[in-house]
């Protein structure tokens, strides 16, 4: 179990450039560490950690999760032209072309995707200086941050990454972390099926979500948005994994490998 136990701060690649665009980079300094013995226990943004470990890794708990939305900070909707909204995301940018392709933007004159990198502090000071009329960003991060003043609307239309602001541990096989919140791992565990079945990986545009209900919803997309594909499938057993496999599956069959294979090679 935990406790007692003492705090070892590594500071990984993607903290110190934040300009890659490989979210692994969080992930595998805390996992060498982890092979190493340096560490018993890693925590992760849960949204960053491949669904494939490391041979002798696993996940081994998580705290109850934030909620799991993207936020909108500025505005979609600005008179004369389009908006510019700033995202490093392929999901979020993918899903946000496919809104603007159906015309979801009421009022103004729609809204472009422009890609924007650096850290949400740098993200908003772009907004700020009007660089960009709005940015995405997760909800879980902004209010981690105690950013949320800067939110002015959830993106409920939106399908968020797996594990998105969950913090989940990962350890060496068989070490005994006595801390899990049962709903967030069921999501956890849906979500990622999903996504691993899907043979997605983080520079694919899918999001996947376990709702509050046991429906877990996925889109995939191309990365322009000009084809998407949504599911969602109510869990009726008590195997997160195998409704997230159900779910991939009927989306394969659908023809999402094409579209999971344009976001890998754009
Ligand atoms: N890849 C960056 C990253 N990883 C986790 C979060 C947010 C917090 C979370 O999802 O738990 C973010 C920033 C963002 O997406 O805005």
């Amino acid at each position: 179990a935990l406790g007692g136990g003492e705090i070892v701060t590594i500071t990984t690649t993607g903290d110190r450039n934040r300009a890659l665009a490989d979210k692994a980079k969080w992930v595998t300094e805390l996992e060498r560490a982890l092979a190493d013995g340096e560490i018993d226990v890693a925590v992760h943004s849960a949204k960053d950690v491949p669904t494939t470990l490391p041979d002798g890794l696993e996940l081994v708990g998580c705290l109850p999760r934030e909620d799991p939305r993207d936020a909108l900070c500025g505005t979609l909707s600005v008179a004369g032209r389009p908006a510019r909204v700033g995202t490093a995301s392929l999901r979020r940018a993918a899903q946000l072309r496919a809104l603007a392709g159906a015309g979801a933007a009421d009022g103004g004159d729609g809204f472009e995707v422009v890609e924007i990198r650096g850290n949400v502090d740098t993200r908003l000071a772009k907004l700020a200086a009007g660089d960009v009329d709005a940015v995405v960003l997760a909800n879980a991060g902004l209010r981690r941050l105690g950013r949320d003043e800067s939110i002015t609307e959830l993106l409920d239309a939106l399908v968020p990454a797996a594990g998105q602001g969950t913090v989940v541990l990962e350890a060496r096989a068989g070490t005994v972390v006595d801390l899990r919140d049962e709903p967030t791992w069921r999501a956890l565990t849906a979500e990622r099926a999903c996504v691993h079945a899907l043979g997605a990986d983080c520079s694919s545009a899918v999001g996947a979500h376990l709702r509050p209900d046991d429906t877990l919803v996925a889109w995939v997309g191309a990365p322009d948005g000009s084809a998407w594909l949504r599911d969602e499938l109510r869990m009726t057993g008590t195997d997160p994994a195998a409704l997230g496999v159900a779910v991939a599956e009927r989306l394969l069959a659908a023809g999402a490998a094409e579209l999971i294979y344009a976001g890998s090679n754009p």
